[in-house]
């Protein structure tokens, strides 16, 4: 059963997001946020993201009807302990998919959810190796604009996943919103494993 009044809100403009919470079937809305997303000087990728995941949330929160649960997430890509965010231009992601080509690299999923003065949060970690992949092909995956908007210029979910020789970890955390620590998360509210895998009635 899904607690009484339960007011839910995605806080992201990431449709990927939208689309991995609304499998659970729950009512929630969407709130658009935008924080800063610049690593500070030192900080490890994982107290990065959490960091980022947790001001997305704090941000909805303060936009949000005060009852309201506010879940938000950040993903990054990581090579060598070096955090790649979304590309800026060809060149950028002519770069990161060079350097991520042949080799394996982790995709870290941060989720963050708040309720009144309660904080909970989630980590993901997948790790994915990539084939070699040729110059020709990055400039045509470019082309098709799958990366424009994407940690480390790839989307699994989409033709990137041309690129993924393996894949340990969350297929749907790679994608944005790890699905398994989301409902552990939202067991906090109240919504057990086995409502989620009913789903809301149509
Ligand atoms: C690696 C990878 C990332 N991504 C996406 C997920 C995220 O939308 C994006 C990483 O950027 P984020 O800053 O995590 O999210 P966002 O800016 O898109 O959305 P929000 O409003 O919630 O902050 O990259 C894929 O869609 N597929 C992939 O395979």
């Amino acid at each position: 059963m899904q607690p009484k009044d339960l007011k839910l809100i995605l806080a992201s403009t990431s449709p990927r997001r939208r689309e991995l919470l609304g499998r659970f079937g729950l009512p929630f809305e969407v709130l658009g946020v935008e924080v800063e997303e610049v690593p500070r000087r030192g900080e490890a990728a994982e107290d990065y993201v959490r960091r980022v995941a947790s001001d997305k949330s704090a941000q909805g929160q303060s936009m949000a009807p005060s009852d309201a649960a506010v879940l938000a997430a950040d993903t990054e890509v990581v090579l060598d302990g070096q955090i790649f965010g979304k590309p800026q231009g060809p060149e950028h992601a002519r770069e990161m998919l060079g350097r991520l080509s042949g080799r394996t690299h982790e995709v870290l999923s941060a989720v963050s959810l708040r309720r009144g003065n309660c904080h909970w949060q989630a980590l993901s970690v997948s790790r994915v190796r990539f084939r070699d992949i040729g110059l020709e092909e990055i400039d045509a995956y470019w082309a098709s604009g799958e990366p424009a908007d994407k940690a480390g210029a790839y989307a699994i979910q989409g033709r990137g996943e041309l690129f993924v020789a393996e894949l340990q970890g969350s297929f749907s955390g790679v994608m944005g919103l790890p699905l398994l620590e989301t409902a552990r998360l939202l067991q906090q509210l109240g919504l057990g494993t086995a409502h989620l895998l009913a789903g809301a009635a149509p």
